[in-house]
C-alpha cells in the first residue's frame, strides 16, 4: 500500500483525515493561490487543490499526495482567508443572512497523475450583529479560515442550516476523499486496526 502524504498545513484537515483513520505524513504546499481573471470559483478551488497536491509530489515518487483547497463562494464571489481583522469583520457582515456554498475540491496525485473532485455545500446564516462580529473577530477565530469563519468552533452559533457535507465546510470532505483514495488503490478501511 503505497503511504500517503496530506499536502496541507491545516490543523483541520489533519484532524479530519486522522478521523476516518488513515495514517499520513504531512508536507505543506506553497503555492501561488491567487485567482487567475474571470476564473469561477469551482475551477480556482479545484485548480488549487490539484496544484497542492502535484506540487508536492513531485518530490514524492510513489506516493500519494492528497491536496485540498475550501473557498466561502457569495454570489460567485471567492471568500478566502482575511488578511487582516478588517477584512474578516467585512466578509462577515457580508455573509451575515445569507445563503452562501462553501466548496472544497480534494485532489489526489501520484508523480504527475491527479485524480480531484469539487464538493459545494449550502451554508445558511442567521443576521449577525455588529457587536458579535466585533466579539467573534476579537477571539482570532476567523483568520485562518476561508470566509472567517469556523462551523466547527464558536462560528457554529451562526449558522442555522447547512446543505451538503459537514466535513465539506470544515476542510476535508470525508465521503470523497475516502472514495479517491479506494479508487487509487488504497482504501481507507486498510489502514484501521485488525
Ligand atoms: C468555512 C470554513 C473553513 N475552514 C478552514 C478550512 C481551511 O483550513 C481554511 C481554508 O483555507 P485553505 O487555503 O483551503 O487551506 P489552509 O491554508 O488552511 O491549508 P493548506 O492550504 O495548507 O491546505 O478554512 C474551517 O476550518 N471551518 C469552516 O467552517
Amino acid at each position: 500500500m503505497a503511504s500517503i502524504i496530506l499536502a496541507s498545513a491545516s490543523p483541520r484537515r489533519s484532524e479530519l483525515l486522522e478521523q476516518i483513520g488513515v495514517v499520513f505524513s504531512v508536507q505543506p504546499a506553497h503555492i501561488d493561490e491567487t485567482p487567475r481573471t474571470a476564473e469561477m470559483p469551482g475551477d480556482y478551488v479545484e485548480r488549487l487543490a490539484r496544484e497542492k497536491a502535484l506540487a508536492v509530489a513531485v518530490s514524492f515518487p510513489g506516493k500519494l499526495v492528497l491536496g485540498s483547497d475550501t473557498s466561502v463562494v457569495l454570489d460567485n464571489a471567492i471568500l478566502g482567508k482575511p488578511s487582516d481583522q478588517h477584512e474578516a469583520r467585512a466578509m462577515l457582515s457580508e455573509l451575515s443572512g445569507t445563503t452562501h456554498q462553501v466548496m472544497t475540491a480534494i485532489a489526489l496525485a501520484q508523480g504527475v497523475r491527479c485524480e480531484s473532485r469539487l464538493v459545494t455545500a449550502e451554508v445558511t446564516f442567521r443576521s449577525l450583529s455588529g457587536d458579535e462580529i466585533a466579539a467573534y473577530v476579537t477571539t482570532g477565530e476567523p483568520m485562518d479560515k476561508a470566509g472567517s469563519y469556523g462551523i466547527q468552533g464558536l462560528g457554529g452559533i451562526f449558522v442555522k442550516e447547512i446543505k451538503g457535507s459537514y466535513s465539506a465546510v470544515v476542510g476535508l470532505p470525508l465521503q470523497e476523499t475516502a472514495a479517491l483514495l479506494a479508487d487509487a488503490g488504497c482504501p481507507v478501511w486498510k489502514h484501521w486496526p485488525k
